[in-house]
C-alpha cells in the first residue's frame, strides 16, 4: 500500500479502509480516497470514517491540501447509499444524515486546498463532494456528473442547492435541480461544474499541477478569502442542523417518497439483467 512507503502517513483505520488518507508530509498534500465497492455508495459507515478523516487532516499543521478522489475504478462516489434511505428507520435516517452534514461541514468548511479528481462517474451525493472542493479534474469519456435527486423521487436539500448555486450560478441551478440533469464531463466544464477535463490518466498529474499554484498563496490570505466565501452557506446548515436531520427522516418516511425509492432501486437493478 503507498502509505507506507516514506514520506507518507497512512490515517485509515487498518483492516476498515472504506476511507484511504495517504499523507505525503514532504509536500503537505493528503490524497483521500473512498473505497466502497462496487461503486463508493456513502452509507454512515463511510461519511462516519470521512468526518473523521477530514477533521485529522484539517488539526494537522503539516498538511496544506487535500485531493479527494476514489480507490474504486470508474466511480467517483453514487452518492448516497439509496439502501440507507429505503426502509430505515427514523432513528438511523437521523444518524445517517448528521453523518453527512458533518463530513459536508468539514469538507466544504476546511481550512486545506481541496481538489476533487473525478475519474469515474459522480451523481447526486458524489457531486455535492465534488462541488464543495475548490477545484475539480474530472476525466474526459462515458462519466457522468449532476444532482440527479428529482430522478429518484426526492428533492436535493438547501445547502446542495446551495453548493451549486455557488458554483455555477441560479439559472444553470434552476435547470440542473429540476430535471436531475447528469452531464457528461465536457457539459460539466462548458456550464462551470468542473473545473478542468483531461484523459484518463492524466487527471492525477493535473491535479498535482494545479495544486502547484494554489499551494503558492499564502495559506493565511487564501483561507481567509474561503472562509469570508463560503460563510454564509456553512453558517445556513449550522443553524438548522437538528431540524435539517428531523425534516430528512420526516420526507424520506412518506410513502410515496419510499415507493419512488422503490421503484429507483428496481431500475438500477433492471439495468444489469
Ligand atoms: C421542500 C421539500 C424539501 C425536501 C428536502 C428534504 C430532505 C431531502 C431528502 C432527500 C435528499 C437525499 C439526497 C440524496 C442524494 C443522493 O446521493 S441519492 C443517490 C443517487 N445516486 C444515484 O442515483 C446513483 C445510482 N447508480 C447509478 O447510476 C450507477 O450505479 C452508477 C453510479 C452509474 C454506476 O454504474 P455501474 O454500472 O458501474 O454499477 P451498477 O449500476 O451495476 O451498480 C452496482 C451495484 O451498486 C448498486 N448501487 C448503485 N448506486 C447505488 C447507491 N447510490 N446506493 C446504493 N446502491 C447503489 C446497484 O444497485 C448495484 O447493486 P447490485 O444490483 O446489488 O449489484
Amino acid at each position: 500500500q503507498v502509505c507506507t512507503q516514506v514520506p507518507y502517513r497512512c490515517y485509515s483505520t487498518p483492516g476498515v479502509g472504506q476511507v484511504q488518507v495517504d499523507m505525503n508530509s514532504e509536500t503537505g498534500v493528503a490524497t483521500v480516497r473512498l473505497n466502497r465497492p462496487p461503486v463508493n455508495s456513502l452509507n454512515l459507515d463511510v461519511l462516519t470514517e470521512l468526518g473523521i478523516a477530514l477533521e485529522k487532516l484539517d488539526a494537522d499543521r503539516t498538511c496544506r491540501a487535500m485531493v479527494l478522489a476514489s480507490a474504486v475504478p470508474g466511480i467517483f462516489s453514487a452518492g448516497l447509499d439509496i439502501l440507507e434511505m429505503y426502509q430505515s428507520t427514523p432513528e438511523r435516517c437521523v444518524a445517517f444524515w448528521r453523518a453527512l452534514q458533518d463530513a459536508w461541514l468539514g469538507l466544504y468548511g476546511s481550512r486545506l486546498v481541496t481538489m476533487a479528481a473525478i475519474e469515474g462517474h459522480s451523481p447526486a451525493g458524489g457531486c455535492l463532494l465534488a462541488m464543495s472542493c475548490d477545484y475539480r479534474v474530472m476525466a474526459d469519456g462515458k462519466f457522468q456528473i449532476g444532482l440527479n435527486e428529482t430522478r429518484l423521487g426526492i428533492v436535493a436539500p438547501f445547502w446542495f442547492e446551495d453548493v451549486m448555486l455557488n458554483t455555477i450560478g441560479h439559472r444553470e441551478t434552476e435547470k440542473a435541480l429540476q430535471l436531475g440533469a447528469m452531464y457528461s464531463a465536457q457539459q460539466a466544464l462548458s456550464i462551470g461544474l468542473v473545473d478542468k477535463v483531461v484523459p484518463l490518466a492524466e487527471v492525477m498529474p493535473t491535479v498535482q499541477g494545479e495544486l502547484k499554484n494554489w499551494l503558492q498563496i499564502p495559506d493565511a490570505a487564501r483561507v481567509i478569502t474561503k472562509t469570508s466565501m463560503r460563510k454564509q452557506v456553512l453558517d445556513r446548515l449550522r443553524s438548522q442542523k437538528e431540524k435539517d436531520a428531523q425534516f430528512f427522516a420526516d420526507f424520506i418516511g412518506r410513502d410515496s417518497v419510499q415507493r419512488s425509492l422503490g421503484a429507483y432501486i428496481a431500475s438500477l437493478q433492471k439495468r444489469k439483467s
